[in-house]
């Protein structure tokens, strides 16, 4: 397994060991002392998966009171998935990091607690799969605004996106409170 930084320095992208052979592979998807080892210390507590048609955008979405680690992989087509720092002592501060995953690249998103969430389907349909680190906390949940101008997150987008009600009223990240 290798780990390498992306755009913003906590949120890192893992490259995990594939074993091919005739039969098709294998990977290992979260082995603790392995993640360990490369600087990611995390106890999960809850897996999501959701699966999405092309052009399905969720997101960007965080809990304030339970701030979400979270361990994002695509198990079925592709996703641009992004993170937006929300840690007001980070040099990042309001920055994103956006990476594609899919069941081809087999890459995952280690996205510590303080970060917004979200991602944009490329397939057809995707399915991503993700571990966090602490509850679901509906009363806590915070959603920014998918194109917040002050963001302008590079989105590879044709088109407008499908979305939530919810993802459809963002807030502006101006608007959007802090992780403390
Ligand atoms: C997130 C979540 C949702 N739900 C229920 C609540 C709703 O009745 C239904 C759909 O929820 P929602 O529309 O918020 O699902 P997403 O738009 O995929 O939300 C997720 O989108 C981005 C990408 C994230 O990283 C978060 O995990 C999460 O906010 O599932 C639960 O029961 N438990 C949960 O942990």
């Amino acid at each position: 397994m290798q780990v390498t930084t992306t755009r913003i320095t906590d949120v890192k992208l893992i490259h995990p060991r594939i074993f091919e052979d005739s039969r098709g592979f294998f990977m290992e998807s979260w082995n603790a002392r392995a993640m360990a080892e490369a600087g990611i210390a995390a106890t999960f507590v809850q897996d999501n998966h959701s699966l999405s048609i092309m052009g399905t955008l969720r997101g960007l979405h965080y809990q304030l009171d339970k701030p979400q680690g979270k361990l994002v992989r695509c198990t079925a087509g592709s996703v641009f998935d992004v993170a937006v720092d929300l840690r007001p002592e980070s040099s990042t501060y309001r920055q994103w990091a956006g990476e594609t995953l899919s069941s081809d690249n087999k890459l995952q998103l280690w996205i510590p607690p303080g970060f917004a969430h979200g991602f944009l389907v490329l397939s057809d349909e995707a399915e991503v799969q993700y571990k966090c680190t602490e509850y679901y906390s509906p009363t806590s949940e915070q959603c920014i605004h998918w194109a917040d101008p002050s963001l302008a997150i590079d989105w590879p987008l044709v088109g407008e996106p499908l979305l939530s009600e919810k993802d459809a009223e963002g807030l502006a990240l101006a608007d959007a409170p802090p992780i403390e």
